[in-house]
């Protein structure tokens, strides 16, 4: 018999804030909790809004699940979706999961089947949401640019996490102003099988996670815009698997914001808007703009290590990792030499060891890695910039790439690169009078 992924429906106790997705697979049976701030207002729990946005959370979370045997078949018996929700959710399962099913090599996209009843009400009542907005905070750079942003163009924000740790908890700290978090308890028998033998495991769409359950607080405690921190580097993949780019950072990318808003947006009648304030920037540029401010500069880490679900009882930034030589390396050509070298404790690119994870992240050798980093093109600009730098030029890793970079790119492309990595897109969501003084401001 053919093995279904079956999705139930979830549960919400709005006196204790917990919410329970139950869900099956085959023959196994799970559930994750969330813990939401207590004492929500009940008549809200009960919206069609929340409802809603309960039913899709339930779908998005349970990727966790489906990815132990990742079966063809999903089902959500009871869980009404309309047709843009049943987009978002192949989305999610197929797009989303595509580092996954390219890491595990497993054929599944355009194949998985989804049963679930119609709704046919696209657009929902609109619940009353006061003109607030929500922060989600990564404890990275990116975060805490929109931070900065938002601050200097006059908007007051709530930051926002998910099983808040380590950076975040103290770049919130920094930020000063009171936070709303979440606590998410995945089943253990879950996380358990995943290293069994006859089981996957792999990477999921946390992202996608975290506005889920960002589009409830919204709803439940009323905040009109989730403001994401999301770059325009984000959209691009890292390899090419079954036909399609598979892109570890699927639900950073503006494909999946689109997505994701327009969802948010029927669930709530156009009371909750999603967008990312990052957009119109690179990686590059994300950079110079963190740079113009230290007050992070102590509390911040992009390194994805301090984020694992037991915590890290390693350094704010380990110095091995992909994202710990992407980051460094876009901030390099834009911060002072001793100010970096204090934030990362050494100088990653006077390491020889480090050569052949530089050049992955440069195109240089083998592919883009599985990790939240820019563009293979940005990369190689910010190294070109650094050939040229009298901080930089002489140091083992610069050395090392300089003649390949030169003989790959040519000079002229690199030039061209850097300028459009400082270049803002106009492709993004930001509302109108909010990108005008963003803008102006981030000149
Ligand atoms: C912290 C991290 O990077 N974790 C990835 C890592 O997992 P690891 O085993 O090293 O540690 P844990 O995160 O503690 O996971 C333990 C087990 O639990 C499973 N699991 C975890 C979270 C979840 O939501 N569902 C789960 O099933 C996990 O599979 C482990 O068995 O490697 C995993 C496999 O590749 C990754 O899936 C873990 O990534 C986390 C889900 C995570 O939160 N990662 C973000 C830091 C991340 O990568 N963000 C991306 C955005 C991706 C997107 O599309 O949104 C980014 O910033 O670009
Ligand atoms: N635990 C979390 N809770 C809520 N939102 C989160 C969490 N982790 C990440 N996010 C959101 O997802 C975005 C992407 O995460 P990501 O790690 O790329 O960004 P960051 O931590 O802000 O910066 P960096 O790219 O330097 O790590 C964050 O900017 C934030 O909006």
């Amino acid at each position: 018999m053919t093995e279904t992924f079956c999705i139930d429906r979830p549960s919400f106790d709005p006196a204790t804030g917990e919410a329970r997705f139950p869900y099956r697979l085959g023959a196994l049976a799970f559930t994750e909790v969330l813990a939401l701030p207590a004492g929500a207002d009940e008549r809200t729990a009960q919206s069609p809004s929340f409802r809603k946005l309960l039913d899709l959370t339930a779908i998005v979370l349970g990727v966790s699940y489906f990815k132990l045997r990742a079966p063809f078949a999903i089902a959500a018996p009871d869980i009404p979706l309309t047709a843009s929700e049943r987009a978002f959710v192949i989305d999610v399962y197929e797009n989303g999961m595509g580092e996954f099913y390219a890491r595990n090599q497993l054929a599944r996209f355009g194949r998985l089947s989804l049963s679930a009843p119609e709704d046919a009400e696209e657009r929902k009542p609109a619940p009353d949401l006061p003109e607030r907005t929500l922060l989600p905070i990564g404890g990275g750079k990116d975060s805490l640019v929109s931070a900065d942003l938002l601050a200097h163009t006059g908007v007051a924000f709530t930051p926002f996490a998910v099983n808040p740790k380590g950076p975040i908890l103290s770049s919130i700290a920094a930020i000063g102003t009171e936070p709303l978090y979440v606590t998410r308890t995945l089943d253990a028998e879950m996380i358990r099988l995943g290293q069994q033998p006859g089981f996957y495991n792999g990477h999921v769409p946390s992202t996608a996670i975290n506005s889920m359950v960002a589009a409830l607080c919204a709803v439940l405690y009323g905040y009109s815009q989730i403001v994401l921190s999301n770059e325009r580097s984000a959209s691009e993949g890292n390899v090419m698997f079954d036909g399609r780019e598979t892109n570890h950072q699927h639900s950073k990318s503006l494909g999946f914001e689109l997505l994701i808003a327009d969802v948010l947006a029927n669930a709530t009648g156009g009371a909750l808007r999603y967008f990312s304030l990052l957009r119109p920037y690179s990686e590059a540029r994300i950079a110079s703009l963190f740079t113009q401010s230290t007050k992070f500069d102590s509390v911040f880490s992009s390194c994805n290590r301090n984020f694992r679900l037991t915590g890290n009882d390693g350094p704010l930034w380990c110095g091995e990792c992909p994202k710990c030589h992407f980051v460094f390396l876009i901030f390099a050509p834009f911060m002072a030499k001793d100010r970096l070298l204090a934030i990362f404790g050494k100088n990653l690119l006077a390491e020889p060891a480090n050569e052949r994870s530089f050049r992955e992240l440069a195109g240089l050798a083998g592919q883009k890695p599985w990790e939240c980093v820019g563009e293979i093109l940005e990369a190689a600009a910010c190294f070109y910039t650094l050939t040229r730098h009298a901080d930089w030029h002489e140091d083992a890793v610069v050395r090392a790439v300089k003649a390949d970079l030169f003989a790959q790119y040519g000079e002229e492309k690199l030039q061209l690169a850097m300028a459009e990595c400082l270049t803002d897109s106009h492709d993004h969501h930001i509302p109108a009078a909010l990108a005008a003084k963003v803008a102006a401001y981030a000149v």
